[in-house]
C-alpha cells in the first residue's frame, strides 16, 4: 500500500484531496490539526505519533522531525541497502508528501506583530519534509500548492512513469521553500539593520503574463515582490481597460514616483520613462491644466499619474486624449463612468497615502548581476541653496527652482527642466551632452510661450559655460545646478555677464 503524509496549515481542499488519495489506494498519516480535520470528515488517517512513536512536542516545534518520517521519504527504493535499513528499523516508505507551511508572510504583514510571534511562525518540520521528498523525486510526489491537488490525483493514478511530473513538483517545492526562507532571512536581516548583505535573497511572485516585452519579439512576465510595498506599481489595482504591457508598467512606475514627490495636487504626464509635463494646483483639475499645457503634443499616448481623486471635470478632459494609462488614488463615480467609455484605456488605482511605505532601495539588472542603490528621495531645501552669482534669485525664482529640482531627478541624464513654481515648461532628457538637453528643453519652453519667472534646473554641473550662455540668451532668469565642475567659474562668469542668477545645491541628481 502507498503511503501519503499530509500536514497543512491552510486546510482548504485538503479533505477532498485526502479522500482522492484514499480512493487511489493510499493510507494517510497526518499531524494534529490536519488529522483532526480529516478525521472529522471520516477520512481514515493514522496519527503521526503512531509512526514516530514520539508525541508531538515543544508546542508543535517537533512533530515530524524523526527518522521514521525522513527515512521513509529519503530511502532510495532501488537501493537494496537503503531498503534493508528501512526494514531493520521498521520504517515504512512514504510515497507522497502534501505540506503547506506556517503562514510566516501573512503573520509579518499584520500590524503589531512581535518578533517572538513572527518566529513562532517559522515552519521547520514542513520545509524539512518538502526538501526530503523533493530530493527523492525519483520515487516521491511532493505537493505544496492547492492548485495542484486535482492534477496530482490524476497523476498518482496514471499507469505511466510519472518521473517528469515528480521532478516538476520537486522543482516547485524547492522554489517554495527557497522563497519562504528568503522572507525569513529578509525579516531578520532587516531586524539587524544590514543594508547590503553578503547574499541577496529576495523573492518575487509571478503576477501576470505579459503579451511581450519592450518589443513584440521579446517574451516577458511581471513578478511582484514577495512583500510588495503598499505604494508600488505592483500593488496598484487595475479597474478598467486592456491588459498592461511591459512598457506600461515601467512608465506607470516612473509616473507615480514623480506624482508622489508632492503633497499638493499634482498631475504628471509620462512618456517613455521621462515626464513631459508636470503641474501643481490647488485642485487636481488646476494641476491637470498645467501638466497638459506644459506639452500638449508629447502627452499623446502618455501615462497620467494624479495624486488626488479624479473628478468628472478632469476625467472629461482626459477622455478627450489618447492615453495609455491613468493612475490615481481614486475616481468619482462620474469620472470613472467617463473614463470607462474608452475600452482600452487602463484605469488604475494606487494608494498615494502609503508613499511613506515605498521601497527604500531600487535595483537594476546588468548582465550577470544586479545593482542595488537607495532611491533618490532627497529633496533639496531652500536653506541649502548657495547663490554664486552677483544677482540673487527672487523668492518666486527660488520656489520655481525647487519645483524643477524635484522633477529633474526623475528625468534621464543629461536632464534639464525649465519650470515656473508649479509647471514644467520644457524638459530635455537623455542627451549625450548637456547643452543638447538645454536646447531641447528651451525649444519646448519657447513653444509654450514664456511665463516669468522661469528657471532652469540641471541634474549635474555644467562642464562648460555654453549651457548658461544659451539659456540666458533665451530668457532663462535663474539657474539651479549642483556645481562641482573645475570650470564652475566660467559658468558663474557667464551668468554674471548675462545678468542671470545661479545657485548651487552641492547635490547631483543623475538618473541613468
Ligand atoms: N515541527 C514539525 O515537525 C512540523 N511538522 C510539520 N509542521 C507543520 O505543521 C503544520 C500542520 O500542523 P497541523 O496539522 O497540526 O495543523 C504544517 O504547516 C506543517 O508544515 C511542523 N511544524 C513546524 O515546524
Amino acid at each position: 500500500m502507498k503511503r501519503a503524509l499530509i500536514s497543512v496549515s491552510d486546510k482548504t481542499g485538503i479533505v477532498e484531496f485526502a479522500q482522492g488519495l484514499v480512493a487511489a489506494g493510499y493510507e494517510v498519516i497526518s499531524t494534529g490539526g490536519t488529522l483532526k480535520k480529516l478525521a472529522e470528515s471520516q477520512v481514515p488517517v493514522i496519527a503521526i505519533d503512531e509512526v514516530t512513536h514520539f508525541p508531538e512536542m515543544l508546542d508543535g516545534r517537533v512533530k515530524t522531525l524523526h527518522p521514521n518520517i525522513h527515512g521513509g521519504l529519503l530511502a532510495k527504493r532501488d537501493n537494496p541497502d537503503h531498503m534493508a535499513v528501512l526494514a531493520e528499523h521498521d520504517i515504512t516508505p512514504i510515497d507522497l508528501v502534501c505540506v503547506n507551511l506556517y503562514p510566516f508572510k501573512e503573520t509579518i504583514q499584520k500590524a503589531g506583530i512581535t518578533e517572538p510571534e513572527a518566529v513562532e511562525q517559522i515552519d521547520i518540520g514542513g520545509p524539512s519534509m518538502l526538501r526530503s521528498a523533493s530530493k527523492n523525486f525519483q520515487s516521491v510526489y511532493v505537493v505544496v500548492d492547492q492548485q495542484d491537488y486535482a492534477a496530482v490525483l490524476d497523476h498518482v493514478q496514471s499507469s505511466e512513469d510519472e518521473l517528469d511530473y515528480r521532478r516538476y513538483l520537486a522543482a516547485k517545492a524547492f522554489r517554495h521553500t527557497a522563497a519562504y526562507d528568503s522572507l525569513i532571512a529578509d525579516y531578520l536581516t532587516q531586524a539587524v539593520g544590514i543594508e547590503f548583505p553578503e547574499k541577496l535573497t529576495r523573492t518575487y511572485d509571478f503576477k501576470q503574463a505579459l503579451r511581450y516585452g519592450e518589443n513584440a519579439h521579446q517574451k516577458a512576465a511581471f513578478y511582484q515582490a514577495g512583500l510588495p510595498s503598499a505604494f508600488s506599481i505592483a500593488s496598484a489595482q487595475q479597474l478598467h481597460g486592456k491588459e498592461l504591457s511591459y512598457n506600461n508598467i515601467k512608465d506607470a512606475d516612473a509616473a507615480v514616483k514623480v506624482a508622489a514627490e508632492f503633497s499638493e495636487p499634482c498631475v504628471v504626464a509620462m512618456k517613455h520613462m521621462n515626464p513631459c509635463g508636470v503641474g501643481l494646483g490647488t485642485t487636481i483639475y488646476a494641476a491637470w491644466q498645467k501638466a497638459y499645457a506644459a506639452d500638449s503634443t508629447s502627452i499623446f499616448g502618455g501615462i497620467i499619474a494624479l495624486n488626488r481623486e479624479v473628478d468628472a471635470q478632469t476625467a472629461t478632459e482626459l477622455h478627450k486624449l489618447f492615453l495609455e494609462i491613468i493612475i490615481a488614488p481614486s475616481y468619482s463615480d462620474e469620472a470613472l463612468a467617463i473614463l470607462e467609455k474608452k475600452k482600452n484605456l487602463r484605469v488604475m488605482t494606487l494608494d498615494f497615502d502609503q508613499v511613506k511605505e515605498a521601497d527604500r532601495f531600487e535595483t537594476v539588472s546588468v548582465m550577470g548581476g544586479l545593482l542595488v542603490q537607495e532611491r533618490d528621495q532627497v529633496v533639496d531645501q531652500m536653506s541649502e541653496l548657495e547663490t554664486v552669482t552677483t544677482k540673487a534669485p527672487t523668492e518666486d525664482e527660488k520656489a520655481a527652482m525647487l519645483f524643477a529640482q524635484r522633477i529633474v531627478k526623475h528625468v534621464k541624464s543629461n536632464a534639464i527642466v525649465i519650470a515656473t513654481k508649479d509647471q514644467t515648461l520644457g524638459i530635455g532628457a537623455g542627451q549625450m551632452n548637456r547643452v543638447g538637453s538645454v536646447k531641447i528643453a528651451l525649444e519646448q519652453a519657447l513653444a509654450n510661450g514664456l511665463t516669468t519667472p522661469f528657471v532652469l534646473a540641471s541634474d549635474a554641473y555644467f562642464p562648460m559655460n555654453d549651457s548658461v550662455e544659451f539659456a540666458a540668451e533665451h530668457g532663462i532668469t535663474a539657474i539651479i545646478q549642483p556645481g562641482g565642475s573645475i570650470k564652475d567659474q566660467d559658468s558663474i562668469d557667464m551668468a554674471n555677464q548675462k545678468g542671470v542668477s545661479m545657485v548651487f545645491t552641492g547635490r547631483r541628481h543623475f538618473k541613468h
